[in-house]
């Protein structure tokens, strides 16, 4: 690590934070809390994680709650998502209805993106709904250096990461995170050093506050952590990042070739994000608030067709979503 990044470690990295949801309430004052949850098609997961977040939005007895409120963002879901999650106590927000001046595109970042303008809150918390055994404590450990601290824009979760893919008969205790290792942690040292002491930064689990959220690009799909990461390090120095541990954390494994989509992606934002980079991916344009892309670029990956390898090319989405603060700004 750089001595920089070592120094980040020790001192915003909490290793066992222990915020009483109490305390964070009475810290709260008049800011208020959102947990978005963006979901496609997560019918078998939902409605758990949205039981067990429910008891973090209910007022104490001087009437006040840690969470105002917890949003769905559906991401275009074809099976029971949204009505799951509806029955579970959740406000659903279909893409569509957010935003709807513009047509709604495929991908995690775009619902992201359209949650700031469907939520209130003026600190966010994002959580996957692919999570299993979810534990709602990982919401006061993501706002706890938000609500005692000034300095930190974005909170990371980090974790130990499970690995099952039933289909391989795997069933690993560790192991998960295989893009992470693999891809995002190695791209970060090279191209931001001072980040290679983050160490879940892919995490769909992160709390931000809504002006940092406001004033920067959104990338598309799951380029999306890696944007807001890189953004707020260029944006607010290392000290505008914190991280807590948030135990372990369960979700959907997905397979190698699902992967390797995800990794194009990842890929296209941080190189977008890398000054003088001649690579088709993107650029940043002089003011750092746009990132100027190409609509999409394509990644081949071969399969197996009987005897046959054959190329199967994955259209990768690279345009970025503006500075939704520019958008206000030009609607003036
Ligand atoms: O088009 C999409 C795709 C996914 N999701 C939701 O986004 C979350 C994460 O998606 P998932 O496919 O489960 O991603 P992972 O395989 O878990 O990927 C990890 O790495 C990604 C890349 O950084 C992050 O976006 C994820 O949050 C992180 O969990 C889930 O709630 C999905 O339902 C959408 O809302 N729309
Ligand atoms: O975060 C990651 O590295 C990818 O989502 C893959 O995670 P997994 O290896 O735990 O499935």
């Amino acid at each position: 690590m750089t001595p920089e990044a070592e120094r980040w470690f020790a001192a915003r990295s909490w290793q066992d934070p222990s915020w009483s949801v109490e305390e964070l309430t009475r810290l709260k004052e008049a800011r208020r809390v959102s947990v978005v949850l963006p979901a496609l098609n997560e019918q078998d997961t939902i409605a758990p994680i949205i039981a067990e977040l429910l008891p973090l939005a209910e007022p104490d007895g001087a009437g006040e709650a840690l969470v105002d409120e917890i949003v769905v963002l559906d991401s275009g879901s074809t099976d029971h998502t949204r009505e799951f999650a509806q029955c579970a106590g959740a406000r659903v927000v279909a893409r569509e209805d957010v935003l709807p001046e513009f047509e709604p595109r495929a991908g995690k970042g775009e619902v992201l993106w359209r949650s700031l303008a469907a939520v209130s809150g003026d600190l966010l918390v994002f959580l996957d709904s692919d999570l299993v055994d979810f534990d709602a404590r990982f919401v006061p450990a993501l706002l706890g250096p938000l609500l005692t601290g000034d300095e930190p824009v974005l909170v990371k979760g980090f974790y130990r990461r499970p690995l099952r893919l039933p289909r391989e008969g795997v069933r690993q205790e560790e192991g998960g995170g295989r893009v992470t290792e693999l891809l995002a942690r190695p791209v970060l040292s090279a191209v931001r050093p001072d980040l290679a002491g983050v160490v879940q930064p892919l995490g769909g689990e992160y709390a931000a506050r809504r002006g940092f959220l406001e004033s920067v690009p959104f990338a598309p799909g799951y380029g999306v952590e890696t944007g807001l990461l890189i953004d707020a390090y260029d944006r607010h120095g290392l000290d505008g990042l914190a991280q807590v541990n948030l135990g372990v954390r369960k979700h959907r494994n997905r397979g190698l070739l699902q992967l390797g989509v995800m990794s194009r992606q990842i890929l296209a934002a941080a190189l977008s994000r890398t000054e003088g980079n001649s690579f088709p991916d993107g650029a940043l344009d002089d003011s750092r608030d746009e990132v100027s892309c190409p609509q999409e670029i394509s990644y081949t990956q071969f399969v197996q067709s009987d005897s046959e390898w054959v190329p199967h090319d994955q259209p990768i989405p690279t345009a970025e979503r503006p500075p939704l603060r520019s958008l206000r700004r030009n609607s003036r």
